[in-house]
């Protein structure tokens, strides 16, 4: 059976537009002048470009415990637009993704909404308490099949637990994913440490609470001889560690948001807790050393770290506003304005960062993959052209702390395919059927 026929799309941006015919959820045929079926789906391409379905390694999407600000359906709804087809749920929900119970839950729901596969993280430790850790194994053993573990919004402090947590996800085959920060040199912290936090009377996050972990965490795995991964990497000298601990052998990878590529900490003069972060905003040299170690691979992919947040929780002072940002719907055209348009990323590059590294790191085997015949259709049409302009009422998420609220993004997604499926076209979403939102 003939599923979708997508007109007129360049692979990766390259070379001239051909049609890609997709039945039975793998791509069965690529050329140019294809033909189906009056009856089949088509998605015109418009001679924009085709990516792998984009992957994201870090998003909250708050269900169990906070559906006032993001459920797993419109947190799947906002990932489809930004042309996800895969992302992986933090496990910092309440309660906390520390068993099976709840991550079956969260693979369930997202397979249930079915627009996007929705990878449940568990939590390091039982409550993200950071003392004991939690049954991993039995969270990869279930229907979730939980790859990756993670007490983010949290760091593990703690080196003996961290060392533990590692040697125990190598025997697992899992992945430890790190939230960096020394908590005790973070403590009232709330900017980047710097010239803009003194000047603006805001106790300072130093960089040192951040590379600190990372230094030690390197060695740790290195000793472990098992996997880590950084998550949300937002400062030159964590650039700098990556580097060294990767020219060593150790088995360490990365993440980048996109707003740590775009933004710095010359946006706090406002005082508006919409650009507050953990970690925070950083400064020029920061962004301009994430930006060249995404494009050299020493920081390996793009994670969004999509944050919804409440309005009371974001629209009071400073001090006490939450940390974190919204990025699903955003993350694609801000890695176009950043990495292509300055040319430190070609197409094939944005495909790597945004879909096929992340699904590698993660050992994904459906989603990454090439384009290309008898591949699985996870797909994402982009019109590099097209720009729009964000209104963050008029995001899927439940929340609208955007900080891009009002800029002008360069590049659309225009159609998101999951398993020959279209989820989303030209701005709207295709629910599979009448679900719970
Ligand atoms: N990034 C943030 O500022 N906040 C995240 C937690 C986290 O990613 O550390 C959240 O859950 O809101
Ligand atoms: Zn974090
Ligand atoms: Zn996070």
């Amino acid at each position: 059976m003939t599923d979708l026929l997508i007109t007129s799309v360049r692979p990766y941006g390259e070379g001239d537009p051909v049609d890609v015919l997709v039945r039975d959820g793998d791509i069965a045929e690529i050329g140019p002048g294809l033909t189906a079926p009056d009856d089949v789906d088509t998605v015109d391409g418009a001679g924009g470009v085709l990516l792998p379905g984009l992957v994201d390694l870090h998003t909250h999407l708050r269900e169990p415990g906070r559906e006032d600000t993001e459920t797993i359906g419109t947190g799947s709804a906002a990932a489809a637009l930004g042309g996800f087809t895969a992302v992986f749920a933090m496990a910092n929900t309440d309660p906390v993704a520390d068993s099976p119970v709840v991550t079956d839950h969260v693979w369930a729901q997202g397979q249930a909404v079915g627009l996007v596969d929705v990878h449940p993280v568990g939590a390091i430790t039982v409550g993200l308490g950071g003392s004991r850790l939690s049954e991993m194994g039995a969270m990869a053993a279930g229907a979730g099949r939980v790859r990756v573990f993670s007490d983010d919004g949290k760091c593990v402090d703690d080196p003996l637990l961290m060392r533990r947590a590692l040697e125990y996800a190598s025997g697992l085959g899992v992945l430890i994913a790190q939230h960096a920060e020394e908590p005790r040199l973070t403590v009232g912290a709330i900017a980047n440490e710097g010239a803009t936090a003194s000047r603006l009377g805001l106790p300072g996050w130093p960089r040192s609470a951040e590379e600190s972990i990372v230094a030690r965490d390197a060695i740790l795995a290195r000793d472990a001889g098992a996997r880590v991964h950084i998550c949300h990497a937002s400062t030159e000298g964590t650039v700098q560690l990556l580097r060294w601990a990767k020219a060593q052998g150790i088995a360490i990878t990365a993440e980048v948001t996109p707003h740590h590529l775009l933004l710095d900490d010359s946006r706090l003069e406002t005082y508006d807790a919409v650009n507050k972060v953990n970690p925070p905003l950083r400064e020029i040299r920061d962004t301009t050393a994430l930006a060249g170690a995404l494009a050299d691979g020493t920081v390996d992919c793009v994670a969004t770290d999509h944050a919804p947040h409440a309005a009371q929780e974001k629209c009071c002072e400073f001090a006490i506003a939450r940390p974190g940002m919204l990025g699903l719907q955003t993350s694609l055209p801000i890695v176009v304005q950043t990495m292509v348009n300055t040319g430190l990323l070609d197409w094939r590059g944005v495909a790597r960062v945004m879909s096929e590294r992340p699904a590698e790191i993660v050992g994904l085997t459906d989603q990454g993959r090439p384009i290309a015949v008898g591949e699985p259709a996870n797909l994402t049409v982009v019109d590099p052209e097209r720009s729009w302009v964000v209104e963050s009422a008029e995001l899927a998420s439940l929340s609208q702390n955007s900080p891009f609220q009002g800029m002008t993004m360069p590049a659309t997604v225009v159609a998101t395919v999951l398993r020959g499926a279209v989820t989303t076209l030209d701005g709207e979403v295709r629910w599979p059927e009448v679900v719970r939102r």
